[in-house]
């Protein structure tokens, strides 16, 4: 591997060729690899038309903007975190763009992925604070696009509640990244961070405890087409909090005891069935199929392939 030159952040060019040994000629060139973030951040200065002043692209300088400074970290954590984990380099695998557009309307309480870029309301500073800034928020916002890239869920039905589940899982995951691989309460709430300023630790959604909020289902028996997809992720978000931390339901929906593997292996098993083996489609039932499917591909033993069937069971989901 030979360095060809450095990218606006600093980061190395790489070039892979293959030599030959004796005389030293190049007998092959591999494709460069992708190093840079791609980061392009936009403000939209209370307005809506998308994609707003183009105010920070990958390798410059801060702006006098907080909120676009800490998208701009938040977005380069979550790329550090695919790449190092999964060695998934941005959205589409090859170096796509990170767009990201801040401030968007005013008082927005919500962020959104619209199929091309990521979009951040300021929040009213009551339900949220700027979602912009928070990490969580930020990879679950990014995750819809590598799933848009990748299994393509549906967002509607069963697929639907996948689709937000994947987000809230991998936002989580980047969160535990971020936190130096370190797991907390917070790795398991969403939007913590930036939900209820003047509440402290509550939070949007809780994985390991989905009816908390209120809306969120845990047991797949409860679901029907009419729920809404960032409640029907709780039977997924549950599935995943038991994989990794293993127990049993927290409202006793089942009896099913599940043995923890740690949150990266049940994180490299979701990863590989959302960007490998999910359609767009994909049931509840599917995912259990499918994720056991990752962790047998993934080499996992049979005691942990056998723990994602009963941290899907665990959830109803028979
Ligand atoms: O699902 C969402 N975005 O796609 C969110 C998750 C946290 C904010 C509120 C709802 C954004
Ligand atoms: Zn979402």
């Amino acid at each position: 591997v030979t360095v060809k030159g450095t990218q606006a952040d600093g980061t190395p060019i790489l070039d892979k060729v293959l030599v030959n040994a004796v005389d030293g000629s190049v007998v092959a060139r591999l494709p460069t690899i992708h190093t840079a973030k791609n980061r392009e951040l936009h403000d939209l200065k209370n307005k809506t038309t998308l994609p707003g002043t183009t105010v920070r692209t990958e390798g410059q300088a801060a702006t006098s903007d907080a909120v676009v400074n800490n998208n701009y970290d938040r977005l380069g954590t979550t790329y550090d975190a695919y790449k190092e984990l999964f060695n998934r380099d941005s959205l589409d695998g090859s170096g796509g763009k990170l767009i990201s557009s801040v401030h968007y309307s005013t008082k927005y309480n919500n962020a959104y992925w619209n199929g091309t870029q990521m979009v951040y309301g300021d929040g009213d500073g009551s339900t949220f604070s700027n979602l912009a800034n928070s990490l969580d928020v930020t990879a679950h916002e990014l995750t819809h696009g590598v799933t848009s890239n990748t299994s393509n869920l549906e967002y509607s039905g069963e697929s639907g509640g996948l689709n937000e589940a994947m987000s809230d899982i991998f936002g989580n995951v980047v969160e535990y990244y971020g936190a130096g691989k370190v797991v907390s309460d917070n790795t398991w709430k969403v939007g913590e961070d930036v939900y209820t300023p003047n509440t402290a630790g509550d939070a949007l959604r809780y994985m390991n405890d989905p009816a908390k909020d209120g809306d969120s289902l845990d047991y797949y028996p409860d679901y029907t087409s009419g729920v809404d997809v960032h409640y029907s992720s709780g039977i997924a978000n549950l599935a995943f909090y038991l994989l990794s931390q293993g127990g049993k339901h927290p409202r006793s929906k089942t009896t099913v005891s599940v043995t923890a593997i740690g949150i990266e292996k049940a994180a490299q098993i979701f990863y590989r069935a959302n960007t490998q083996i999910f359609t767009a489609s994909t049931t509840f039932a599917q995912a259990k199929q499918w994720t056991g499917q990752a962790a047998q591909d993934l080499g996992y033993t049979q005691a942990e392939i056998s723990a994602v069937a009963d941290a899907w069971s665990a959830v109803g989901v028979t």
